[in-house]
Parts: C-alpha cells; sequence; structure tokens
C-alpha cells in the first residue's frame, strides 16, 4: 500500500467507525419503528381495516422531507421512506400488486416507485387483465397507465375505468426514458422494430429521422417487445433500461423520445377507498359524467364547480360508441369526495348529469423539487 493511500485511509477510518454506530441507532429504531407498524397491523386487523394507507404515506414522507436539513435531496429522502414504509407494511399483511408485465416495463418500474420492493408483483398481460385481477381479489392492488405526457391518455385504461367497480386510490409518475435496443448492440440484420404504441408515438420524431424505413410493429408492453428482441435478432426493441437488463438486450441508441421530459402518469387501482389527507397533503377527486344531449349541458354540469369554489384540474372526453356523438367526460376536481364542499358540489352536480361515476379520491402526487418545503414537521 501507498504512502498516500495509508494517509487516505487513516483519514476515513474515524468517519466509517462514526458511519457504523449511526447505522446501529438507525437499525435500533428501524426495528423501533417496525413493531409499531405491526401493532397497527394487528388493531387493523380486528376491524378489517386497509392496511395500505397512501394518504398516511404521503404524510410521512412529507414530515420526513420537512425534518431533513437539506443535506440528502428529497428524492433520496422519499424513496428511503417507501422502502422503509415498504417494509413494515410487509410485516402488517403481504401486499399484491397486479402489473402489466413482463418485467422490465415501466409499469413496473411504477409499481416499485409506490410501494417499495417488499411487495409481490403480478404480470398481467393486458391492462384489462389488471383490472380482473384486482377485481377478482387474485391481487389486492393494481396499477395502470392513465396517461402520458407526449401522447395523452391511454384509451384502454379510460375504457377500462368506464366498467369497474374498483376505486382509484393514489397516483404515482415515472419519467420514461426510451432506448432502441437489440441483442447484439447494432441495427445489424434488423428488419423490424416493436414497442407499445405509446412508445411507438413517443418516438415517432426520432423514427421518422433516424430509421424511417424499419416497419414499425405493435406489442402489448415494451417488456414484451424486449422479450421479442431477446428471441429474435431480426427485431429491435423501443424500451427502458430495466427491460434492456431484464432480456439482456444492448442499446444501439439510447433517450430515443421525442421529449426529453417525456413522463407516464399511472394510477393505483383497489376495492378499498381512502380517508381525506392531513394538511398539507392534498387529494384529488376523479370522475366521469355524461350530459343530456342538449345545448349547453356540459356548461350547466360544471357550474356548481365554480359555485361552490371548486378547482378543476383535468377535463377530457371519450366517445360513448353509441354511434350517436356522445361523450364521456373525464374530470378531475380538487378535493376529498368526503369533505363537506365536494360533497356539495358533487351533490350539485350529478343533479345536471345523465350520467356520473366516482372513480375514487386519493392523495396529489408529491413534486419533490429543490425548493420543496411545505413547513409540515415530524
Ligand atoms: O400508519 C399506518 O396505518 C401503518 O400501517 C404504518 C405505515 C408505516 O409504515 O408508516 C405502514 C403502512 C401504511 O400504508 C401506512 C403507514
Amino acid at each position: 500500500m501507498s504512502q498516500e493511500s495509508q494517509s487516505t485511509d487513516k483519514e476515513i477510518q474515524p468517519l466509517r467507525e462514526e458511519i457504523n454506530q449511526i447505522d446501529a441507532r438507525i437499525v435500533e429504531l428501524l426495528d423501533k419503528r417496525a413493531k409499531n407498524a405491526r401493532k397497527i397491523g394487528e388493531i387493523k386487523g380486528k376491524t378489517d381495516s386497509p392496511v395500505y394507507r397512501p394518504e398516511r404515506e404521503n404524510e410521512v414522507i412529507l414530515m420526513a422531507v420537512n425534518h431533513s436539513d437539506g443535506t440528502l435531496k428529497p428524492e433520496g429522502i422519499s424513496s428511503i421512506f417507501k422502502e422503509i414504509m415498504s417494509a413494515c407494511r410487509s410485516l402488517e399483511k403481504k401486499t399484491t400488486v397486479a402489473f402489466l408485465g413482463p418485467r422490465g416495463t415501466f409499469s413496473e418500474m411504477a409499481m416499485f416507485k409506490q410501494f417499495g420492493r417488499s411487495i409481490q408483483g403480478i404480470a398481467c398481460d393486458q391492462i384489462e387483465e389488471v383490472f380482473r385481477a384486482v377485481e377478482a381479489g387474485t391481487s389486492q392492488f393494481g396499477i395502470v397507465p392513465m396517461e402520458n405526457s407526449t401522447e395523452g391518455s391511454v384509451n384502454r385504461t379510460l375504457d377500462a375505468l368506464l366498467r369497474t367497480s374498483l376505486s382509484i386510490i393514489s397516483e404515482v409518475s415515472v419519467p420514461v426514458h426510451h432506448n432502441l435496443l437489440t441483442k447484439s448492440g447494432t441495427l445489424e440484420g434488423i428488419t423490424r422494430i416493436y414497442s407499445h404504441p405509446q412508445s411507438l408515438g413517443q418516438c415517432v420524431g426520432w423514427l421518422n429521422s433516424n430509421v424511417p424505413d424499419l416497419p414499425r410493429m405493435s406489442a402489448s408492453s415494451n417488456g414484451e417487445a424486449a422479450k421479442k428482441a431477446s428471441e429474435d435478432p431480426t427485431i429491435a426493441a423501443i424500451a427502458g433500461e430495466t427491460a434492456a437488463e431484464a432480456f439482456g438486450l444492448k442499446p444501439v441508441f439510447e433517450h430515443i423520445q421525442d421529449d426529453a421530459g417525456n413522463r407516464t402518469r399511472f394510477v393505483v387501482l383497489a376495492k378499498q377507498g381512502t380517508e381525506p389527507s392531513k394538511a398539507p397533503v392534498k387529494d384529488k377527486t376523479s370522475l366521469i359524467i355524461s350530459v343530456p344531449h342538449k345545448a349547453g349541458a356540459i356548461y350547466h354540469a360544471l357550474k356548481p364547480l365554480d359555485y361552490h369554489n371548486v378547482s378543476m384540474t383535468k377535463f377530457e372526453s371519450r366517445p360513448a360508441r353509441s354511434g350517436t356523438w356522445e361523450y364521456y367526460f373525464y374530470i378531475d376536481i380538487e378535493g376529498h369526495c368526503k369533505s363537506p364542499d365536494i360533497i356539495r358540489a358533487l351533490d350539485d352536480l350529478k343533479d345536471e348529469c345523465a350520467f356520473f361515476k366516482n372513480l375514487g379520491s386519493y392523495p396529489i402526487e408529491q413534486d419533490f423539487g429543490p425548493k420543496h418545503n411545505t413547513g409540515a414537521k415530524l
């Protein structure tokens, strides 16, 4: 060992010793925390109340972020606490989550971001299968893509939401970076490109400029496309890094999505509902409505929101498929459906609607940008 590295080691050693002591203390506290969670689980078991409480988890994360002196980044604290709560939750009850598989999809990434790693993921082939798994009780929760910042809404999810008896209980978004992947890491011998239609749409500009002659084929998921590419050297796939790792593919080109800030928002489905979040965490409520086929109907339907001072954060239409140019409107409003002002607004809104469905209330995803601080304390 050189003299230089000996002196570096001498300087590092006391800091490592201190880290060892801190880690021992952290583990003691984590065990103590886990024992409390286990007790909470026993109490919940007596009344059959839901173990997973997204509104409480958001509150815990927000308090932890605000307690920090800023040395650790908010997103770092958030992911540490997600994993702590995931491990604690697993002592209360095993968490099962259905997602759009196979492994390596952005749905899987969103699932781990929301629930942590101490869960059992159940890979489904189709979005509708995720709904069915939760409805049938094969899985406690399901996670489905709702909208993408480049391509807009995921229509199969919107259609399945119309029919389901499940509620939306939380939302989570992940950055979506696409790569062009092959077995060899080159385009030699490649005759076609597979991906999910949404992903092909998110990369259309890049594909037109760089590989205009390669036919684009639709796959049920990016993971499925990656699987195909791993089995056939004439196929390239558009998928993320995790799919590349899962199926042993190499990138030919990285970050080929047309928008560098490309993100997908996912929603979590369950049979259970949620309770209103504690301030400063805010809730939103998702609704589907249709209005009578007459002039000014949508204007009259939305008037109660204005009257009760309720903010609308999303408004989107989808054909009712009745062949009569009628539409379902997918609406998000701020607030929880159990809070008095929202109850009043929704009562008035229902009176104006031909169809009304409350998809559920859930905590608004927290954005841990660099300047984040809401004042909540541990
Ligand atoms: O507070 C609760 O209800 C708990 O069960 C504890 C806990 C946690 O680890 O903090 C675990 C699971 C829930 O989703 C929320 C929080």
